[in-house]
């Protein structure tokens, strides 16, 4: 089994047609709107560039990490592959519909070891690449921890997330993705049933019968029509309860302090508070997620304030409610009655007493489980943990942002960008008390609400941290890596006058109270300071402290600076020639005539310490640096 995987950030792209000038012009730019299919997950980067405007259909290879001083990359798992070696092990610990596992196998390897001990899943994370699971799975930071960094993807064939260690999955640069929308309906006409169930004793009275008893008068029920409905936590279960609750003739409220009221509007429910919410109410419906907020919401205090004689309903989670209060607010009366499909411990115990109550209608977790709803979370989560597989960013991703597509198509030139900009800055650093402050300036015709940058800010911070480090950053986890090493990154974006249809003019890269081994990167302020553009699909650096240059940020770059004068470029080209080191580029950038200048060498091979100690030698050469980008 290999187990060499590495998360990856994967964008693969076909450029139609790039315009040779070097700013395009904007109708070529939608010919380079070809990035449709980029998709993104983790690192390392790998961009494939068709350049058909040199007539070659030589494809463009970039490799991002593979030069750097501690960082080696391992062959990076591909879903594009078909190598038997590089397909992924997708291990589903809970059943799964058939349609899912069908399109999970057209990927990889699916292990269904359903209901899986938490011990022989630790065994086994370590040669999974993904993991799909229910509720009754915890995925803990032990199971990150024993997977040594191979799990690149959770999937949770449902809604509730609680049963993930997001924050673990984070630090592990884990994604983690959901499939929030297929069992909605199933949740709600379960709540639904409940409700109905509970108020007209159908569980009590169907026991008693097969215990054949003919009990009428014990089972008359309450009605329906005309009570109040409190539904908290108006999402899409909340607010599909309530579509259904006006049906049966119920006055609707609702609580949730994030829901549109248009939505509660056009399904004619009056948003409320909390404290009216439940004071009011003769039903209680609960649809909220189990979070430290709402961990115990329900408890002696929030009874107290309930009507006497209510009913509720939970098929959100255990959690929520204090399970001790609720026994204890059904035996002093205060609740009539209790429906739960969820418990704080799943299975609860044998002797919980809620389990055991007469007053209260059990179901086993079922809100979710009815044929279609879990045919569509197999299909949406199947779908989800591939696109995750495959390096897209996924729209369920939990611990990501969820950038859409078009805007990843828009700004993939510019991540690639993002991350050399911070492997260069980061190599231009000599000393000080370690980098800790960032201020990356996006330039832009677009306003800053135009802008989405969050992908831009993980790559750069991708480009800085990991030649100092041994950690993999992607997207999920630049932000906390970042925040764990102390690094302070700013951002700041400038309008300027240029086209709008280019996402990005220019991005430009300060680290700050840091020393430089090339005093010519640093800038008027005192920090180190490169500024890039996107030309032609490709990242180039076009200014370092003062200077301007312009030299493609591809293969690895000698920085000189020197006095201006004649014969320059011949002496250092000459060196290289002798070490059969190709130059891709060269640029000069002076601050004026026989002044000071620097030239910037892009080489497509490393050049020897023989060749870099003879580039020192040259007289004229005041100060170098050569760069691995
Ligand atoms: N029993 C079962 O088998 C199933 C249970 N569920 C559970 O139902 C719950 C709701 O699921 P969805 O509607 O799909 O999620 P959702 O995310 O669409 O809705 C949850 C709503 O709760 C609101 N909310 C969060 N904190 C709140 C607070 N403190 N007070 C009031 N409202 C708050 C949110 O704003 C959101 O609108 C989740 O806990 C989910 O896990 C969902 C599907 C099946
Ligand atoms: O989607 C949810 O939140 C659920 O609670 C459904 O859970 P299940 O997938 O049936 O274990």
């Amino acid at each position: 089994m290999a187990s060499t995987t590495k998360p990856i950030f994967k964008l693969t792209t076909t450029a139609a047609s790039v315009s040779r000038c070097s700013q395009p012009p904007p109708t070529s730019l939608r010919s380079l709107s070809f990035l449709r299919t980029a998709a993104v997950s983790s690192i390392p980067i790998d961009i494939k560039l068709s350049r058909s405007h040199l007539n070659t259909h030589r494809s463009l290879s970039v490799k991002s990490a593979i030069k750097t001083v501690e960082f080696s990359t391992e062959p990076s798992f591909s879903a594009a592959s078909t190598s038997d070696e590089s397909k992924p092990t997708i291990l589903v610990s809970e059943k799964l519909g058939n349609a899912g596992i069908e399109l999970l196998k057209k990927l990889g390897d699916v292990d269904c070891s359903y209901d899986i001990s938490h011990d022989d899943l630790c065994k086994k994370i370590s040669y999974c690449d993904a993991l799909i699971v229910r509720s009754g799975t915890k995925v803990t930071r032990e199971v990150f921890e024993a997977s040594k960094g191979r799990l690149k993807v959770v999937g949770r064939a449902g809604v509730g997330i609680d049963n993930v260690d997001l924050q673990a999955a984070t630090e592990f640069g884990c994604l983690v993705v959901n499939a929030p929308t297929a069992n909605t309906i199933a949740a709600a006409e379960h709540g639904i049933a409940l409700l109905a169930c509970m108020a007209r004793n159908v569980s009590q009275a169907d026991a008693s019968m097969k215990a054949g008893q003919w009990q009428r008068n014990k089972y008359v029920g309450v009605s329906m029509v005309g009570k109040t409905l409190a539904v908290l936590g108006f999402g899409k279960v909340g607010s599909e309860v309530a579509r259904r609750a006006k049906g049966l003739g119920m006055h609707v409220i609702a609580h949730d302090p994030y829901a549109p009221a248009d939505r509660a509007r056009a399904i004619g429910v009056e948003l409320v508070s909390f404290d009216q919410a439940i004071s009011t109410a003769d039903f209680i419906s609960l649809h909220l997620p189990l979070t430290p907020n709402t961990k115990n919401m329900f408890n002696d205090e929030t009874f107290e304030k309930m009507k006497k004689g209510v009913r509720i309903i939970n098929v959100a989670r255990g959690g929520v409610i204090d399970e001790d209060s609720l026994v204890r607010a059904i035996d002093s009366g205060k609740v009539a009655q209790a429906a739960l499909d969820v418990f704080a411990e799943e299975p609860p115990s044998k002797d919980c007493k809620l389990v055991q109550h007469e007053k209260v209608t059990v179901t086993p977790h079922l809100g979710a489980s009815t044929k279609e709803a879990q045919e569509g979370v197999a299909i949406e989560i199947a779908e989800a943990v591939i696109g995750a597989l495959k390096g897209e960013l996924s729209a369920t991703a939990v611990n990501a942002p969820m950038v859409p597509p078009e805007v990843l198509s828009e700004l993939a030139p510019y991540v690639l960008l993002a991350e050399k900009l911070g492997r260069t800055a980061v190599q231009l650093v000599s000393g000080g008390d370690g980098i800790k402050s960032v201020k990356v300036v996006y330039r832009s015709a677009r306003g800053p609400d135009d802008l989405d940058t969050r992908l831009l800010r993980a790559m750069i911070t991708k480009g800085i941290i990991e030649p100092i480090s041994t950690s993999y950053i992607n997207l999920v986890n630049a932000d906390f890596i970042a925040k764990q090493k102390g690094l302070r990154i700013t951002e700041e974006r400038v309008v300027v006058d240029t086209y709008p249809e280019f996402p990005i003019h220019s991005i430009q890269v300060q680290i700050s109270h840091v020393d430089s081994k090339f005093a010519s990167a640093i800038s008027d302020g005192g920090e180190i300071s490169i500024e890039g553009r996107v030309r032609y699909g490709v990242p180039h650096l076009t200014r370092i402290g003062l200077f301007s240059v312009d030299v493609s940020l591809e293969g690895s770059l000698i920085l000189c600076r020197q006095v201006d004068q004649p014969g320059m470029i011949g002496q250092v080209g000459n060196i290289l020639g002798e070490q059969n080191v190709n130059v891709s580029f060269m640029s000069v950038g002076r601050t004026g005539k026989r002044e000071r200048a620097i030239m910037a060498i892009g080489v497509d091979e490393a050049p020897n310490k023989e060749a870099l100690k003879k580039v020192g030698e040259v007289s004229a050469i005041e100060e170098f640096v050569f760069l691995k980008l």
